[in-house]
């Protein structure tokens, strides 16, 4: 763009004469031929001297010898013209013009220059360029008339000279003034030359103007949507807050109490089944040798019928695997509360043939219940947690995920008091013991067809809209379920892929990696801590540790009622405190009391010989491992099932929760066939490994583990999303900030980022600012 501004002028200026005439006091002044230039300034421009801008001419007559500098300042306006008008002498005349076209030539070029250095973005005055072009027209006019009008009357006076003045001094005169005027001429002619090219610069400079105007305007109009945009998105995320507020007001309601109980017997029946088999250990290997030898007719040592115990014990594990692995499939297919009817018939099934076993006579029926029970189990692992996070009210998402280890821990305290000898712990009893998992699966059974399908899979998995606001309408008891709904919209908005991903596309997607990983460690860091070491052979530590046989299994029940009190402790907490903190406080208690159950091995080994010590010995274990199984409540129990429910979204979530509890189920039978062995390897130091693996999990949570609470599935996506990008999940990780309401880097630009905004009315989805975005 040519388009210049400059302290300049074409006509007029400070120290410039002018071809404008700047009337310059000193009219007289002129200049000769060669140097006319120079001399005096400030002669005031008559015409456009309050301008400061002008255009560059691009082509501009030659400047001869002596142009430069200001001339001399001519009379003022016309006054140039009026000058020569005045002067009667041919001379003066011919001297002044020539003089002033070469001032005006060397103007330009002088004024060339420095525009060129002074070029700077246009506050060039079109009107004052307009001006200065027309005075400059007028001026040449009025020069060209009078010089015309001068010719003429030189002419006439030339056309009949006397004789002797034909020769004489006139003679020379009126060659000297032909000269003169045709030099004139010549010079007016560039003079016209340069104004054209003026002009023409003018014109461009307009058009360059014009062009400016309209990006000006194109500017302001984006100026415009981007205000419209943002106010846009304010009154959106005002909305979203508002949402959101009213979905952390929801209560419980009786339906949705009365769903998650039906749901939450899959867990009971999965610890009930967990802990069922360690009581009536030496009755069941009585009658496995039992049956050994009515069948072959010769007897079983000791060894191997208690591995073939110990097989019934790990069958449960492989079928749990099983079970788990498949939930994600079967969640898909048949939905959550569907997955869960189905599984019921499975649990009578198991349970059936473990409470016949004995009527059989076949230890082979044990394994088969024992592991089709399994199976149960596993698909309780993985469907419960999932149906009761996406039904749970936002704000109860973690007490309610908490339910999960309730239910867990209620369900083996129930088979740890049902297997003392006083109760079902004999030789008759113990099939009825195992039996009794009927009870949880009948009961599910007759409870679950009335309760709503997860709403979450009816509307996104299924896009059954209506059955979804149907399923919402019971659940919250009223009628006011769009936030609800539209919460699941974001949700699937969010997610942004198909309704479903297999295990194959979530371990290989780079984006849900993390969370996977996240599910993953946090499943190991429950099993991997131990506390089934310490369930399972609690009574043995308690009596290594110096207690009574008989003390030692009670204290053991006594450390179940610790852990479903203090699971019910934690519940209220999990909204409050937030998962993350929990965790690490539970985790990093674990690993504080795993050291002192050590320490408490230690000493009783090395100052066994002082009774003193042994019972200080025996209370330090009883208090380390009651410490040790209150942490684990506080968050390393719950806290696994729930968040891998949280930490994906509608489309991946079943196939994560595939992995992570076929992840937890494998870990928990390593650690079932492992500790034994460990024990004979590590002797007291059989905790040591536990503590340091705490100590690795506690790390992994500190610095990976972001905090879902109040998060809505939606958000706690988007942490992922924006991880790579900056520190988003830095500041949810250590202060649990909620990304929509937050106005830091997650929350505005994680809303921004998808342009596809819910709506809430009709005004709002005809937004010119959807239309943009679009
Ligand atoms: O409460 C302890 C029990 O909890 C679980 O970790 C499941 O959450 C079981 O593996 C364990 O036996």
């Amino acid at each position: 763009m040519k388009v210049s501004s400059s302290s300049g002028r074409v006509c007029g200026g400070g120290g410039g004469g002018g071809v404008c005439g700047n009337g310059g006091e000193d009219g007289n002044d002129t200049g000769s031929r060669g140097d006319s230039g120079g001399g005096g300034g400030g002669a005031p421009n008559n015409n456009n001297s309050s301008s400061s801008s002008t255009s560059t001419c691009t082509s501009s007559p030659p400047c001869s010898e002596g142009c430069g500098g200001g001339g001399g300042g001519g009379s003022g306006g016309s006054g140039l013209v009026a000058g020569v008008l005045v002067s009667d002498q041919g001379e003066v005349i011919s001297d002044r013009y020539v003089g002033v076209a070469r001032q005006f030539a060397s103007r330009q070029a002088s004024e060339r220059g420095s525009n060129k250095a002074d070029q700077s973005d246009g506050s060039d005055d079109e009107t004052t360029l307009r001006q200065m072009l027309v005075s400059l027209q007028h001026q040449v006019t009025d020069m060209s008339a009078n010089l015309t009008t001068r010719l003429d009357e030189l002419q006439s006076r030339g056309v009949s000279p006397s004789p002797a003045a034909y020769y004489g001094t006139e003679h020379r005169g009126h060659m000297e003034t032909s000269v003169a005027l045709s030099e004139i001429r010549t010079q007016l002619h560039e003079l016209t030359r340069s104004l054209e090219s003026c002009q023409s610069e003018v014109t461009e400079v307009k058009r360059d103007m014009v062009a400016i105007k309209n990006e000006l305007d194109t500017v302001q109009q984006v100026k415009e949507e981007i205000e419209e945009l943002r106010e846009y998105v304010d009154r959106l995320e005002l909305q979203s807050h508002r949402r959101k507020l009213r979905l952390l007001e929801q209560g419980l309601t009786f339906f949705l109490s009365y769903t998650i109980l039906a749901s939450m017997l899959g867990m009971l029946q999965f610890g009930y089944n967990t802990g069922v088999i360690n009581a009536p250990e030496g009755n069941i290997e009585k009658f496995i040798k039992d049956v050994f030898e009515d069948r072959y007719k010769e007897n079983m040592d000791h060894a191997q019928a208690e591995l073939l115990y110990s097989f019934a014990v790990s069958i449960f594990a492989i079928g749990g695997m099983l079970g788990g692995f498949s939930g994600g499939i079967i969640a898909n297919r048949f939905g959550r509360k569907g997955g869960l009817l189905l599984n019921s018939f499975v649990g009578i099934g198991g349970a059936c043939l473990m409470g016949l076993t004995k009527y059989f006579n076949s230890y082979e029926v044990l394994f088969i219940g024992r592991f089709i029970i399994g199976v149960n189990c596993g698909l309780n692992t993985s469907l419960v947690p999932m149906y009761i996070s996406e039904i749970a009210p936002l704000n109860l998402r973690g007490g309610l995920g908490t339910v999960n280890q309730l239910a867990v821990t209620t369900g083996l305290l129930i088979s740890q008091i049902l297997g003392i000898e006083q109760i079902l712990g004999t030789d008759e009893g113990w099939p009825l013991l195992l039996g009794l998992a009927i009870c949880p699966a009948i009961l599910q059974l007759i409870l679950l067809p009335v309760c709503p399908e997860s709403p979450r899979y009816l509307l996104i998995t299924k896009q059954w809209e209506e059955e979804a606001r149907k399923a919402l309408r019971r659940l919250r008891a009223t009628n006011q379920i769009e936030e609800d709904i539209e919460e699941m919209r974001a949700e699937e908005r969010a997610q942004q892929s198909e309704a479903t991903i297999s295990m194959m596309e979530l371990v290989c997607s780079p984006t849900l990696r993390q969370p996977l990983i996240i599910s993953v460690v946090m499943q190991l860091s429950q099993q991997l801590s131990g506390i089934n070491a310490v369930f399972y052979y609690s009574t043995s530590l308690f009596i290594t540790a110096g207690l009574a046989e008989n003390v030692a299994k009670f204290v053991t029940i006594g450390i179940g009622v610790i852990m479903v009190n203090m699971t019910l402790v934690t519940m209220p907490l999990m909204d409050k405190t937030g998962r993350r903190t929990l965790h690490l406080y539970g985790l990093g208690g674990m690993f504080i009391f795993s050291i002192f159950i050590t320490i408490s091995l230690l000493i009783t080994e090395f100052f066994g010989f002082v009774q003193e010590m042994i019972d200080w010995m025996s209370y330090l274990a009883v208090v380390s491992i009651l410490g040790f199984v209150v942490f684990f409540a506080v968050g390393p129990g719950s806290i696994p099932w729930m968040i891998t429910a949280e930490l994906f979204s509608q489309g991946p979530r079943p196939a994560a929760m595939s992995i992570a509890v076929l992840i937890n189920w494998v870990a928990n039978f390593a650690v079932g066939i492992g500790f034994q062995p460990l024990k004979t390897a590590l002797d007291n130091y059989t905790f040591l490994p536990f503590s340091v693996l705490l100590a690795i999990f506690w790390i992994f949570t500190y610095k990976k583990v972001p905090e879902t609470k109040n998060k809505t599935f939606e958000e706690i996506l988007a942490l992922f999303r924006q991880n790579g990008r900056g520190s988003v999940l830095e500041s949810s990780r250590l202060y649990g900030t909620s990304t929509t309401l937050s106005d830091g880097p997650g929350g505005v630009c994680c809303m921004r980022q998808h342009w596809q905004f819910p709506h809430d009315d009709v005004s709002e989805r005809n937004s010119p600012v959807e239309s943009h975005a679009q």
